[in-house]
């Protein structure tokens, strides 16, 4: 891949986080205007990753490069949208006030169109004059994700966007990530739920700080010869456990 076609290059990146080894040596590119998944259980690393591409983890080793400059550079500040799991949304605000406040903060052109548009996108537009202290969880979430598509971010974090979330509005966002990507934005989305790696251009596999897997989901079904994802990853957990 040539530095123009990638957006994200991580290389033997190793991070200590409470004494513990919790990324171990990982590398890998991330394909601009591609919607890659970090997929993996829960407590493998996939938070810790996405904070050492956004540029707020202390790493131990190796190198973290977004959209050609080391993470963390200021002169990515407004070029990448992060959505954490815990939401950013303040409850005394309404969606909107929300949304158009940090549309300001960003000093999109027209904060209040592109509240508008994001609300939309994450389909609270029913909701959008509700207070955010009154919304429920999965909507809570949603505004939370809307604020990191304000602007036109090049690179988006997302860390566990559909959790909680109904099938229906699952299906939804992923539908959105496509169309973000078709834009030639760059998505990472992590997951703990394996259904939702077919929906992935490229898949990270990881499991207890180390990639298993960087690869898409035809590539992984082809070499571990499993048509079920989930199996698919089973199978290289007990390869690597083999090797070991
Ligand atoms: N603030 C912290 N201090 C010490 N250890 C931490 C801290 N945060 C996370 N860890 C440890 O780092 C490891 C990786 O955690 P991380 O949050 O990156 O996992 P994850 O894959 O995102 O999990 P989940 O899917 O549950 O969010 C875990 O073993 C966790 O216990």
């Amino acid at each position: 891949m040539t530095n123009s076609a990638v957006a994200v290059a991580v290389d033997g990146l190793r991070v200590i986080r409470g004494g513990r080894e919790v990324l171990r040596s990982v590398s890998f590119d991330v394909p601009r205007g591609s919607v890659t998944g970090l997929l993996g259980p829960s407590g493998c690393g996939k938070t810790t990753l996405m904070r050492a591409i956004v540029g707020v983890q202390i790493v131990a080793g190796g190198t973290v490069t977004v959209l050609g400059q080391p993470a963390g550079d200021p002169l990515l500040r407004d070029k990448i949208g992060y959505a954490t799991q815990n939401a950013a949304v303040y409850a005394d605000l309404t969606v909107t006030e929300c949304l158009t406040y940090f549309a300001s903060v960003l000093r999109v052109d027209d904060p209040a169109a592109d509240a508008r548009r994001v609300i939309a996108d994450v389909d609270l537009t029913d909701h959008a004059g509700k207070l955010v202290g009154n919304l429920s969880g999965g909507q809570r979430g949603r505004a939370s994700l809307a604020v990191a598509l304000l602007g036109t971010p090049e690179l988006l974090v997302l860390d566990e966007p559909t959790v909680g979330l109904d099938p229906v509005l699952r299906d939804d966002l992923w539908t959105l990530f496509h169309r973000i990507a078709e834009r030639g934005t760059t998505l990472l989305v992590s997951s703990h739920v394996m259904d939702e790696a077919a929906r992935c251009d490229r898949l990270l596999l990881m499991r207890e700080g180390v990639l298993l897997a960087d690869d898409t989901p035809e590539g992984l079904r082809a070499h571990t010869e499993q048509s079920d994802l989930e199996q698919a990853f089973l199978r290289l957990v007990r390869e690597s456990e083999a090797a070991a």
